[in-house]
């Protein structure tokens, strides 16, 4: 890795929402350092790219304001972080602890585009999209505006459709379309044919930024810095706290016996989602996003009561709220229509 270069892997190419989170996240340092973007073709290699420690940072989707959680970006943090019967088969006992951890978050508006050069709606064969985006635009795909036997084909990233649209076009087919970002519609130079076909217009991912944990170096200080300078200006800015935790199936109401511990700490759940373990059959990892930071007291002493009554623990990382967790109001009038 090139000294005194900032590299950051994100699911690419360029103009996906993935690079706009990116961007987000280190606009804030570009005038003192120098960054150098680093498009993946996959969520699966942002992980491998920080892991091996091919770049300093990673950005990753982690869950829509519509359609929930991105189920890949869970399965791909519990095979770091957790045993599973795919690393115990490979012997790669590295596997639970990996060389990142979660370092902050960044909300993007997710606003999609249809484009295409084919003459109409109707004459549209296939739609590229990446597969989180199929059921954030249900109500453009149930207005029977496009032909029943339009195919819907999965692509690694909204931006990579538009590629795949501009390539379709050198090689003479001009009936195919791409949902993707107004960035990408730029980039690929293709006009939309259609606007904001979304369901809800304040649709939102959340994408997490992870970091080398390792790099104790003035890497990491430059985010902690910016952090800290948020936190100055504002004290009371909150903390949240991602772990995995797994439990003893036969211990009835043991799951219950978890959550009460937060209760007794007066520690506020944010989110809570479950994945397969892939270790024992029907056994979940429950992901537990939390109100605070494990350097405080009260956490330290609610994670360690859970620790005993619990088969695995894992504290995947923390970070300062992103103020924009906060601009999520719903206009009641507006869906009453
Ligand atoms: O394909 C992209 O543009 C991405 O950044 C990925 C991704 C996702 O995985 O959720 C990000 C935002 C949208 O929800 C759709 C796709």
């Amino acid at each position: 890795m090139s000294s005194g270069v900032i590299r950051v892997a994100f699911l690419g190419p360029e103009g996906s929402f993935c690079h706009q989170a990116a961007l987000q996240q280190f606009s804030k340092i570009s005038n003192s350092h120098k960054i150098q973007y680093c498009p993946q073709t996959s969520i699966a290699n942002c992980f491998s790219s920080i892991d091996s420690k091919n770049v300093n940072y990673s950005v990753i989707p982690f869950e829509n304001s519509t359609n929930g959680l991105v189920a890949f970006t869970y399965d791909l943090l519990r095979n770091h972080f957790f045993k599973t019967s795919l690393n115990v088969k490979s012997s790669n006992n590295n596997r639970n602890s990996p060389n990142f951890e979660v370092i902050g978050e960044q909300y993007v508006s997710i606003h999609h585009n249809l484009l295409s050069t084919a003459s109409s709606l109707g004459s549209i064969t296939k739609i590229y999209s990446h597969p989180q985006v199929w059921s954030q635009c249900s109500n453009f795909f149930g207005s029977g505006k496009l032909s029943p036997t339009v195919v819907k084909v999965d692509s690694s990233s909204t931006s990579r459709a538009a590629q795949l649209v501009t390539e379709d076009i050198k090689n003479g087919i001009t009936t195919t379309a791409a949902i993707c970002s107004v960035t990408a519609s730029e980039i690929y130079g293709l006009k939309p044919i259609l606007t904001n076909i979304e369901d809800d217009n304040n649709n939102t991912t959340r994408f997490l930024v992870l970091a080398d944990k390792d790099e104790k170096s003035y890497l990491n200080e430059i985010i902690k810095e910016t952090e800290k300078n948020d936190l100055e200006k504002n004290p009371s800015k909150p903390y949240v706290t991602l772990v995995g935790i797994t439990v003893h199936n036969e211990n009835t109401g043991v799951l219950c016996d978890v959550l009460s511990y937060f209760k007794q700490y007066n520690i506020n759940l944010s989110t809570i989602n479950t994945r397969p373990s892939q270790l024992v059959k029907w056994q979940y990892i429950f992901f537990i996003e939390f109100w605070g930071n494990p350097r405080d007291e009260h956490v330290v002493k609610c994670l360690d009561s859970i620790k005993k009554i619990s088969e695995d623990l894992k504290i995947l990382g923390s970070f300062a709220r992103d103020d924009m967790y906060y601009d999520n109001k719903v206009d009641v009038n507006d869906t009453m229509l």
